[in-house]
């Protein structure tokens, strides 16, 4: 058992998007960094750091955090934490705990308990990976790992639900009850807030053959011509941008036009009353107009179509994940989740999305059954708006660890050395 002095501890929330971390019993994460990390080569700059005489160093520097990634470098590579199911390279998950810790919390790993959350598929290699490095590289006393959507369904008050968790790379719903997430019943999808992106990047850049300029990639200059103002926009030359680095910043400016302009329909709609929808306009930073019309939520409906193109393959849209999730659970507690679905994860955040569910998922459940959709993240029960969900696992985080019955369910790095990885399911089930 872990018997620090001081309780107070920190949670973190590892996604594909973005690294969540804060103080536990806190509202919302304090240090919010892209899951993302950049490589490239230090020599010039090893040359200037260290002292005259010293070998010059000729090797991969990896930086993180959203200020230096948004600096280019040239042909700086940008590489995702997460690739496929877990994290290939700890180097990375490495400097993005230390820049969100250390530099951005401010706290010593080496004494701070650490919640962690994961995905709600049971993973026990990914668990003992992550024990192991945080106890070994980060000499953590103590640390905890639960699945995120338990937590959020604990964010909203609830220890029975059926979370739909829509992130940047996959959705995934999963019935909890009583507080255990009901492996049986997990539905995941490769369908995220990144699919919509990429799409809605594929109907700017080669339907409309609008380019999309990254910010590194332009220069304006203001002009003044008796007395009207205008920019003019120099290019600039960006033959030493990494490809990579290139795609991350157009998918950035992208996802921005995305959370901007799209939105679910609170109905289904056909392509016919698509012309109806009232049109937009957004302007990317080199002062390029964009109009959207009907894409502003032909994109969205994807999410509620089938669709076998996906990896994940038979995907048949989310309210139906929804009921068949909750057709795997016991016939006991279809009735309790019905009641209490909740809305985790970024994705969820267009407007409509919570009453379109709300709408479609009763359309297909068994009759007499009352539906209700609620967000996550405390935004309260029958909250349409919180943009809090997109933090709702990390806040569910929060309240457990700071509750004082908890305290006595950290795993400490002397239980794990003594006994091993049987500690881990023992004490985090
Ligand atoms: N207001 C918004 N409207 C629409 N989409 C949004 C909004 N805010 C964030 N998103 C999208 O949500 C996604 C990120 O969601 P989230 O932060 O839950 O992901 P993550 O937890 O890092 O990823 P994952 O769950 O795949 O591990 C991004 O694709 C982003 O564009």
């Amino acid at each position: 058992m872990y018997c620090g002095d001081d309780v107070s501890s920190v949670v973190v929330d590892i996604g594909s998007y973005h690294t969540r971390a804060g103080y536990s019993g806190e509202d919302c994460p304090r240090s919010v960094i892209p899951s993302y990390v950049g490589l490239y080569d230090s020599q010039g700059e090893d040359v200037e750091m260290i002292d005259a005489g010293a070998v010059s160093q000729s090797r991969r520097r990896l930086i993180t955090g959203s200020a230096e990634l948004a600096f280019k470098r040239d042909a700086m590579e940008i590489q995702p934490l997460l690739q496929g199911d877990g994290i290939p390279n700890f180097d990375y998950l490495e400097d993005i705990l230390r820049k969100s810790l250390i530099d951005g919390l401010m706290i010593n790993p080496k004494e701070t308990p650490m919640l962690f959350t994961e995905p709600p598929i049971h993973n026990k290699e990914a668990r003992l990976r992550l024990t192991e490095f945080m106890f070994e590289k980060f000499q953590a006393p103590a640390i905890f790992i639960g699945k995120a959507p338990v937590y959020a369904a604990f964010s909203c008050g609830r220890s029975t639900a059926i979370v739909i968790d829509s992130g940047h790379r996959s959705t995934t719903a999963t019935p909890v009850h009583e507080g255990f997430a009901l492996q049986k019943c997990i539905i995941k999808h490769d369908i995220g807030g990144q699919y919509l992106t990429q799409q809605l990047q594929q109907v700017l850049e080669k339907e409309r053959k609008i380019e999309i300029a990254p910010r590194y990639s332009f220069k304006k200059k203001l002009y003044n011509n008796n007395g009207t103002e205008g920019f003019d926009i120099m290019r600039l030359d960006t033959a030493g941008v990494h490809p990579s680095y290139a795609n991350w910043c157009k998918e950035e400016l992208v996802r921005d036009v995305k959370e901007e302009v799209l939105y679910v329909n609170e109905d289904p709609i056909d392509e016919r009353s698509m012309e109806t929808i009232r049109s937009t306009q957004y302007e990317l930073p080199d002062g390029t107009q964009v109009t959207l019309q009907s894409e502003r939520v032909a994109l969205t409906e994807k999410l509620f179509l089938p669709n076998d193109k996906l990896a994940s393959g038979g995907f048949t849209g989310i309210h139906h994940m929804v009921v068949e999730s909750i057709g795997r659970a016991d016939i006991d507690i279809r009735r309790d989740l019905f009641q209490n679905i909740v809305l985790a994860g970024g994705n969820t955040l267009f407007k409509g999305y919570l009453e379109r569910l709300q709408r479609q998922v009763p359309e297909i459940s068994p009759q007499n059954v009352k539906v209700k959709v609620v967000s996550g993240g405390g935004g309260g029960s029958g909250s349409t708006s919180g943009s809090e969900r997109r933090f709702s696992s990390w806040v569910g985080g929060s309240i457990l660890s700071s509750l004082g019955s908890f305290q006595q369910m950290w795993m400490s790095r002397q239980e794990f050395e003594e006994h091993g990885a049987i500690m881990i399911e023992r004490k985090c089930p």
